[in-house]
């Protein structure tokens, strides 16, 4: 069990893609530390981030791709980089190499454990999306593209792919601002369907934080933002990366 723990804790220590600026000044010490150690990237040396585009992406979700990403960091002639809020989350298919379930899990299922939303190797046949964090605004856009394997109503994406992908878009957005989390609540409306195969827009914004609770608002709209398909709110409550291990 310790032994779990200290390669969890080593595997947390080093998530480099999280940005130290986004731990909570109103913390107390032992949750900041959680915060911490969720600034670190646990992923293999060259791992591949599926959030970058590929041949399934439509001409709106290149758009989109597009329109995010220009304003993204770019690096300057001189290597410095530009003062943007705004930043894309890379996204692979194992998020925590030795704490899917701990003890509890075999090493087979744990050495083949993927992330839910990252498991359909064809391109363009289920979820196919990208996160932007803007860090100023606390809030977080995701452009996803649904993929045929998602069907619920027929010609329409299914209800628990789209309460997944808020949880996923949610989820992502709260470990940036408050480090390890779980969902403990999820409330959703379904307001109009997702025809299959288009794309939409995911916004997730910050409501409140109250100690070791975390309030996130979620809109999937139509990318003009002119039709509302879905709407949520969603508590996740920080926890210490042991309650991975001990199985929650
Ligand atoms: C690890 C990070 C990796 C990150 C990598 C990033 C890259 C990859 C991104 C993928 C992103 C996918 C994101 C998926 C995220 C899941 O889907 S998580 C899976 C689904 N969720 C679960 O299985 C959680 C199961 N539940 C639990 O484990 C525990 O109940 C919890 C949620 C940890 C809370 O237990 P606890 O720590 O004992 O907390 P507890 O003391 O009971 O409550 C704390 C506070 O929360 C409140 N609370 C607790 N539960 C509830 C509830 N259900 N309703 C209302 N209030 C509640 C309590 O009332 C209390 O409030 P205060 O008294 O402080 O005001």
């Amino acid at each position: 069990m310790a032994r779990m723990l200290r390669r969890l804790r080593k595997g947390f220590q080093s998530l480099t893609s999280f940005s130290a600026a986004t731990i909570q000044p109103n913390l107390s010490a032992s949750e900041s530390s959680r915060s911490e150690v969720a600034l670190l990237s646990f992923f293999s040396p060259k791992p591949r981030d599926f959030s970058l585009p590929n041949s399934s992406w439509g001409s709106e979700m290149m758009r989109l791709y597009d329109h995010y990403n220009s304003q993204c960091e770019a690096e300057t002639e001189g290597g410095q980089t530009q003062g943007s809020p705004w930043q894309r989350l890379p996204s692979y298919n194992r998020s925590l190499k030795y704490a899917p379930g701990g003890v509890y899990l075999s090493k087979i299922v744990q050495s083949k454990a993927r992330l839910f939303t990252r498991n359909i190797r064809e391109p363009g046949a289920a979820f196919e999306y990208a996160l932007f964090v803007n860090k100023g605004e606390k809030k977080c856009v995701c452009i996803f593209q649904a993929g045929w394997l998602l069907e619920g109503p027929p010609g329409h994406v299914h209800g628990g792919a789209i309460a997944t992908m808020i949880d996923t878009v949610t989820g992502t957005h709260a470990t940036f601002l408050s480090g390890p989390i779980m969902t403990a609540n999820l409330n959703i409306a379904y307001r109009s369907p997702i025809p299959l195969g288009s794309t939409v827009l995911i916004e997730s914004s910050l409501d409140t934080q109250e100690g070791r609770k975390t309030f996130i608002s979620c809109k999937v709209m139509s990318t003009d933002g002119s039709k509302l398909h879905t709407e949520a709110t969603v508590l996740f409550v920080s926890i210490n990366v042991s309650h991975l291990v001990r199985g929650g």
